[in-house]
C-alpha cells in the first residue's frame, strides 16, 4: 500500500523511525547508516530507509509545526512504524542547558492547536520511559552537556502581539521550547505504540528570534550531529532490549 501523503510503500518501512523538521537533515541521518536509499521526497517529507548495526531504520523529515508533522506520524504508524524518535532543535529556557547542549524531553506541555483538536488539553504528551532511557544512555556517551525534563511544543516561532508563556513555564521548570514534540507524543499514545525526542539548542527561547535566531553555527551543527549519533545509538539499544 502506498501512502497518500509520504508517496512511500509500506512495505519499505521498519519497526524504528527517526523523525526530524529539515529534510537536510533527514539526509544527513541517513548518510550515517548503512545501504541507505532514499524512498521518497513529496511536499515536505523526505523519507528514507537504511541500517545501523543491523537494525532496519527509516528516516522521514516532518516539516516545521505539529499540523504538517502529525500528518507524518500517522502515515508512519499506519505503514507499521512502532518506535517513533524526533531529532529536533530547540531554543533554551535556561542558562544550565546553554545552547550546544542536548535535551531528552520526557513530556511536552501542550501549547500547540493540533492535539487539542485530538483529545481534551488534560490528557498529558509523555514520552515512552524505555525511549527516553535508551537516548539518555546514547547522548551520555557523547561529548558534552545532556539534559532531560519537560519541554514546551509551541506552534508560533516569531511573536506577535501576545506575550508567549516562556516565563511560566522557565519558573515551572521546562527546559527548552521547539514547535512538535506534543504531537508526537500525542498521537504516539492514541496510536499505541512508543516515542522519544532528543533536541540540540541552538539558542534562547526567550529572545528575539527575529533578531537573534541563528541554527546554522558550529556549536549547533556539532550539537546536531551528537544527538544524531544518539538517536541511531538508541535505536540499537532499543532493539537489543525488544
Ligand atoms: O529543527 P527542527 O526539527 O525543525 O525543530 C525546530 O526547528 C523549527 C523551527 O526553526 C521547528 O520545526 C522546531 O521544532
Ligand atoms: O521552536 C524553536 C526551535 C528552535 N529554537 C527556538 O528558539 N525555538
Amino acid at each position: 500500500m502506498k501512502l497518500s501523503i509520504l508517496q512511500v510503500d509500506t512495505a519499505d518501512l521498519t519497526p524504528y523511525a527517526i523523525v526530524c523538521g529539515d529534510p537536510f537533515r533527514a539526509a544527513a541521518i541517513a548518510a550515517k547508516l548503512d545501504n541507505a536509499r532514499e524512498l521518497a521526497f513529496s511536499r515536505e517529507y523526505r523519507t528514507f530507509v537504511g541500517e545501523a548495526s543491523g537494525v532496519p531504520i527509516t528516516v522521514v523529515s516532518h516539516g516545521v509545526g505539529s499540523p504538517g508533522a502529525a500528518v507524518c506520524f500517522e502515515e508512519l504508524i499506519k505503514g507499521g512504524v512502532k518506535t517513533l524518535i524526533r531529532v529536533g532543535t530547540a531554543g533554551s529556557y535556561s542558562a544550565d542547558v546553554p545552547p550546544g547542549s542536548l535535551v531528552i524531553s520526557t513530556a511536552a506541555v501542550r501549547e500547540d492547536g493540533l492535539t487539542r483538536q485530538l483529545v481534551p488539553i488534560a490528557f498529558p504528551a509523555v514520552a515512552d520511559a524505555d525511549v527516553v532511557r535508551a537516548l539518555y544512555e546514547a547522548a551520555c556517551e557523547t561529548e558534552g552537556l545532556v539534559a532531560k525534563g519537560i519541554t514546551v511544543t509551541l506552534d508560533a516561532f516569531f511573536q506577535g502581539v501576545e506575550e508567549f508563556p516562556h516565563q511560566k513555564y522557565k519558573r515551572a521548570g521546562a527546559l527548552a521550547v521547539e514547535m512538535e514534540i506534543s504531537a508526537l507524543y500525542v498521537i504516539a499514545t492514541l496510536r499505541g505504540v512508543r516515542a522519544g525526542a532528543i533536541v540540540a539548542l541552538d539558542g534562547y527561547a526567550d529572545a528575539d528570534l527575529r533578531e537573534v535566531y541563528n541554527p546554522h553555527t558550529d556549536v549547533v551543527s556539532g550539537a546536531i550531529e551528537r544527538e544524531i549519533e544518539a538517536a541511531i545509538r538508541a535505536v540499537v539499544k532499543l532493539n537489543g532490549c525488544d
